[in-house]
């Protein structure tokens, strides 16, 4: 990983090897059993035991120490203004490419921070509920940047995570469907008095754009207290796009309502270059252009290898 800062600055990043990472979860209680497990893994991506225990584990340690030094860093402003002491949600973001797996290290880390001993109120939200919807996205001649900076409304992503850092106590969000490749009308996730939000999505490491009338731009990153970038090498992850695109023709694709039901009946040869293609024009762009770039703002950095298991944890230590 090229995380260094230049001029022979010393890397902000402690490495792991997943043994020695393994062995900070001194004494943290497994509170997932197998069958939880089962159930939190996405298609095409597995996990087990052995990762929650030796990467997950040691991860949610290091965040219940996160959570109550920032607690402590809000009370100490609150005690400065004399205002009575309130709880502020807790954000953490998990970044990563298309196919890398973010959606099940968002749900097991879901599942753990919940299961802490002052049981938190843990809410999980990915920001594809932000994109356009496909009528603008085809208008605007965008549909093939799905998932670039453009494609999202990102003054209402701002906003959402503006309004949970401010303490509303009830924010909304839109909702995605992967199945009909589009947002859905009319639905909402609600967030409610929570601790702790998980933010997961392409976008959440990404800076505004340059100054505009003068002033900088704020971005989604500016509110998130603790930032996860999910890594893997670029062959890895077409390799993990293309599988999962050939798997959902067995099984999503079928659904009728589903955008890509037409891959399920044509040949295997025909679907595969439309995955091919759907990688090498969109989604390998967007990570290198606009995704990968966000790594070096990330507290935590986990390097998957084959088999979707994490082989390296970068943390960031200054
Ligand atoms: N075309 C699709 N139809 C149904 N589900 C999909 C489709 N594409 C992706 N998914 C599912 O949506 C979730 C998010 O996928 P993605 O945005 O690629 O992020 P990640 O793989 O990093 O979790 C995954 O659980 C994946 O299995
Ligand atoms: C919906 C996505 C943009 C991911 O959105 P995210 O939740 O990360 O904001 C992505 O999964 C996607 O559909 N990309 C478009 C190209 C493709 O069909 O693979």
């Amino acid at each position: 990983m090229d995380d260094a800062p230049r001029l022979g600055s010393p890397s902000p990043y402690a490495t792991f090897r997943r043994r020695d990472w393994a062995a900070l979860r001194a004494d943290t209680p497994m509170t997932l059993d197998d069958a939880d497990i089962d159930r939190l893994a996405s298609v095409g991506d597995p996990i087990d035991m052995d990762e929650v225990e030796e990467i997950y584990l040691p991860i949610s340690r290091l965040l219940a120490f996160y959570v109550a030094a920032r607690q402590e860093l809000y009370r100490a402003t609150q005690r400065f203004l004399g205002h009575s002491e309130t709880r502020v949600p807790f954000l953490v973001a998990v970044a990563g490419s298309v196919a890398v797996g973010k959606s099940t290290t968002a749900r097991v880390l879901r599942a753990l921070l919940a299961r802490w001993p002052d049981m938190p109120k843990v809410d999980l939200v990915t920001t594809d509920g932000f994109l356009l919807p496909n009528a603008i996205l085809a208008r605007e001649n965008l549909m093939g940047r799905k998932g670039f900076p453009e494609s999202y409304d990102v003054q209402g992503l701002l906003r959402f995570v503006s309004d949970i850092k401010a303490g509303k106590p009830r924010v909304t969000a839109p909702v995605y469907s992967h199945l009909v490749y589009d947002v859905v009308p009319g639905e909402e996730t609600v967030i409610e008095k929570p601790d702790i939000v998980i933010l997961e999505g392409l976008n959440v490491l990404q800076v505004g754009d340059k100054p505009r009338n003068g002033r900088v731009q704020p971005f989604v990153s500016d509110f998130i207290d603790f930032g996860i970038y999910l890594d893997a090498d670029e062959a890895l992850l077409r390799r993990w796009y293309v599988e999962r695109f050939m798997r959902l023709r067995e099984t999503a694709f079928r659904d009728p309502q589903s955008y890509f039901r037409k891959y399920a009946q044509v040949s295997q040869e025909e679907a595969l270059e439309t995955a091919e293609t759907l990688w090498s024009d969109i989604n390998l762009p967007n990570l290198r252009e606009n995704i990968r770039p966000t790594r070096p703002r990330a507290d935590l950095i986990l390097m998957k290898g084959e088999s979707h298991r994490i082989e390296e944890v970068r943390l960031r230590k200054i």
